[in-house]
C-alpha cells in the first residue's frame, strides 16, 4: 500500500487562562491510499484539532506534514487545501444562496486542477451518483433536507480532483437511517472513486464500517 499523509512528530498545544495544555504529543501516524480511515477519541481529546492542522487550516507547532512525499510546508496550507483535499463538516457549509448545482460548479473554479470541460453536466452526473437528481440539484440548498445538503456537501469535496477528503462529525446532525445512506457514499467514495477517507466521528455506526479505527488520546494516534 502507498502512503498517502504522513504525520510525524506532531506537536500543538492552547494556551488556557496562563495554563499550557498539549494536545497533540509527537504524534506520528501514515494513512493509507484508498482507504476509509475513522477517527475517535473522548470529547476534548483534539479530534478537531488535529483535523484542522491535517487539513491545512492550521499549523503544528513542530513536526512535520507530508503528503505523497512532499513536505507541506514546501507544497503551501494554500495550494494543499486548493489542490488536494475537500473537507466535510457537520454543519454541511454549503452556500445558502446557491443551488447544489451552483456550489460544485464553484468548487470546481476553486482550484488548479484539471476540471473537464462539459463542467455541468459532470457536475449533474456526481450529485446523481450521491443521489440527488436533477430537479434538486437545481433547488437553493437552503431548501434540501439535511441529509441532502451533506450529499452536496460530499460531491463538493470531491468536485476539485482531489484524493483526499476530511469530515469532522459528517452524520453529527442526521437520524440514524440517513446517517447509514451517508456512510454508503464514503464508502463509494474508497471503494469506487479511490478516495482516501478521513472521519472524525463519536458514532459508532460510521466507524464499524471503516477500514480503520483509530483513537486519538493522551496526544498520540493508535489503531484499534
Ligand atoms: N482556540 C482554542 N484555545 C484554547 N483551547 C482550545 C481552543 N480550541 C480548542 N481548545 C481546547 O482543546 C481541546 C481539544 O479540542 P477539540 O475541539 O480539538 O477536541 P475534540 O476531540 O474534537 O472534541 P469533541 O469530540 O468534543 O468535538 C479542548 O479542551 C478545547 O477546549
Amino acid at each position: 500500500m502507498t502512503t498517502i499523509l504522513k504525520l510525524e512528530n506532531l506537536n500543538y498545544g492552547y494556551e488556557d487562562g496562563g495554563f499550557r495544555r498539549q494536545i497533540l504529543k509527537d504524534l506520528s501516524y501514515e494513512f493509507e491510499k484508498g482507504q476509509f480511515y475513522t477517527i475517535l477519541g473522548p470529547s476534548g481529546s483534539g479530534k478537531t484539532t488535529l483535523l484542522s492542522i491535517i487539513a491545512g487550516l492550521d499549523k503544528q507547532e513542530s513536526g512535520k506534514i507530508y503528503y505523497e512525499g512532499d513536505d507541506l510546508d514546501k507544497i503551501g496550507l494554500y495550494k494543499y487545501r486548493r489542490n488536494k483535499i475537500g473537507i466535510v463538516f457537520q454543519q454541511y457549509n454549503l452556500i445558502s444562496y446557491l443551488t447544489g448545482l451552483e456550489n460544485i460548479e464553484l468548487a470546481m473554479t476553486e482550484t488548479d486542477n484539471a476540471i473537464p470541460k462539459n463542467q455541468k453536466e459532470v457536475a449533474y452526473a456526481l450529485l446523481e451518483k450521491f443521489g440527488i437528481v436533477k430537479s434538486k440539484a437545481d433547488r437553493l440548498v437552503t431548501k434540501l433536507s439535511g441529509g441532502e445538503q451533506q450529499r452536496v456537501a460530499i460531491a463538493r469535496a470531491i468536485a476539485s480532483n482531489v484524493d483526499l477528503i476530511f469530515a469532522d462529525e459528517p452524520t453529527g446532525n442526521l437520524d440514524t437511517a440517513t446517517e447509514q445512506e451517508i456512510i454508503k457514499i464514503f464508502r463509494m467514495l474508497t471503494e469506487e472513486f479511490g478516495k482516501t477517507v478521513i472521519v472524525v466521528t463519536h458514532s459508532n455506526v460510521v466507524s464499524q464500517l471503516s477500514d480503520h479505527r483509530v483513537v486519538l488520546n493522551e496526544g498520540q494516534l493508535k489503531d484499534i
